[in-house]
Formats: C-alpha cells, structure tokens, sequence
C-alpha cells in the first residue's frame, strides 16, 4: 500500500511499517468512541496491568478507557491512570489507534499516551494489577503465565519478564516497541472474534514522519 493510502479512519502524514491480514476491504462504521491508553516507562522498566474484568479481562495493557463527556483525551488519560493504577504521570500523545471488533457496532478510536517518570505508589484495584516488566535485553521470558504472583510492583529489574505480547491485545507487538523508542505512530487493526479470543483480520501500522 502506498503510504499516502490510509486506512479509513487515519490521517495525517504517516509511513507504513506493517501491514496484513486475510480480509481484502477494511470494515464499515458509522460511529465512533474515545478512549485512552497510557504507559509509563521508569528507566528500563514498563509498567502494565493486568486486566481482571470486562473487556480485555486477563490481558495485560496499558491503562485507560473511555473518554467521558466533558472531557479532553488527555484529562480522560490522566483519570484513568489514576483510577486503575493510582499514580499520576506527565503523560504525552505518542499514537492513535482505530480498532473494529466483532459484534461491536462503533470504531474504538484510541490516544495512546506515554510517560517517563510517575509520581505515586503502583496499586492493584477491582480493574487492574499493576506490574513491571524489563525492557532490557537479556530479560527472562515474560509470555509465561504469571497468575498467582504477587510481586507486581517491584522496582528491581533484575528479575523481572520481558513484555508479555502473547497474554497482550495482537496488535500491540506492532507498536508498543515504537513507543518504547519515542517514536510517534498510528495504525488500525479490524478484529473478529475466534472463541474467546480476537484476531487480527487486517491490520496497517506507520509511523508519523
Ligand atoms: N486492540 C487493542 N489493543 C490495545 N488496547 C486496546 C485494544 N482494544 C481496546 O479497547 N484497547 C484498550 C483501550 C482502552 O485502554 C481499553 C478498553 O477500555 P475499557 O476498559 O473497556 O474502558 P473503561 O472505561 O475502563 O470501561 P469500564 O470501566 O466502563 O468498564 O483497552
């Protein structure tokens, strides 16, 4: 695809890096809902959550959710950070997301948000439990099932895992690295549902140039 052909849904001047999937035509919609995802990275460290409830239980993510009326992206950003990781961050727009999911009417419309430093104690909620996970390079292999640990706040990095990309959503392999660099990006992922799971059906990813 050439890298001026966007997805519908996306704009602005943006560079493909990845693009797939099965299906030939990208999905119609008709409506779309704001959302928010946060991350925030301490030195070599990545903090995600595991989700407990609703949608997206028992992947982990970063932290966010539905921008409420009235507010901005960012403020909802802010909020939900608080809510479900209990900590506060200078959080700055890194992507935008658009995801069409099986048996969901609306286009989800995601501002991905990125902090370096927080200020706070990580805490588990109803929602989410907070935990960190290594960015170095030689860290342990963190896609093995971790339910029933209890350490997730830590701050030592020697022992921690390496990002879970196979308990995240897909697409997030695509991207999360791009974020981690400070690189800006954007991308959009159709889903359909496969038993209890989602799969990528067509995906493009770029980053903003
Ligand atoms: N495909 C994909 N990759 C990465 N992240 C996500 C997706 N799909 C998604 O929905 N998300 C993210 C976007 C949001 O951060 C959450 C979904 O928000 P949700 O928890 O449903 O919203 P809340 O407002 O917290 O919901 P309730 O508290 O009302 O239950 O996942």
């Amino acid at each position: 695809m050439d890298a001026t052909v966007l997805p519908p849904g996306l704009n602005g001047s943006l560079k493909v890096f990845v693009e797939g999937g099965c299906d030939t035509d990208w999905r119609p919609y008709t409506q779309t809902r704001l959302y928010t995802n946060a991350f925030v990275i301490n030195d070599d460290k990545l903090l995600l959550g595991f989700k407990k409830r609703g949608f997206g239980a028992n992947l982990y993510n970063g932290f966010g959710g539905k921008v409420e009326p009235g507010e901005t992206p960012i403020e909802a950003a802010r909020r939900e950070l608080r809510e479900e990781a209990g900590i506060d961050a200078p959080l700055e727009h890194a992507g935008t997301l658009v995801f069409l999911t099986e048996g969901t009417e609306w286009a989800f419309h995601i501002d991905v948000f990125s902090a370096r430093s927080y200020t706070g104690i990580p805490t588990e909620t109803d929602e989410m439990r907070p935990e960190w996970f290594s960015l170095a390079e030689n860290s342990v292999n963190g896609d093995d099932d971790r339910s029933g640990l209890t350490s997730s706040t830590t701050t030592t990095t020697g022992s921690l895992p390496s990002i879970p990309y196979s308990r995240m959503w897909a697409d997030d392999i695509y991207w999360l690295p791009h974020l981690v660099e400070g690189k800006r990006f954007a991308g959009r992922a159709d889903f359909a549902k496969d038993g209890d799971t989602y799969v990528m059906k067509k995906f493009w990813f770029g980053l903003v140039c």
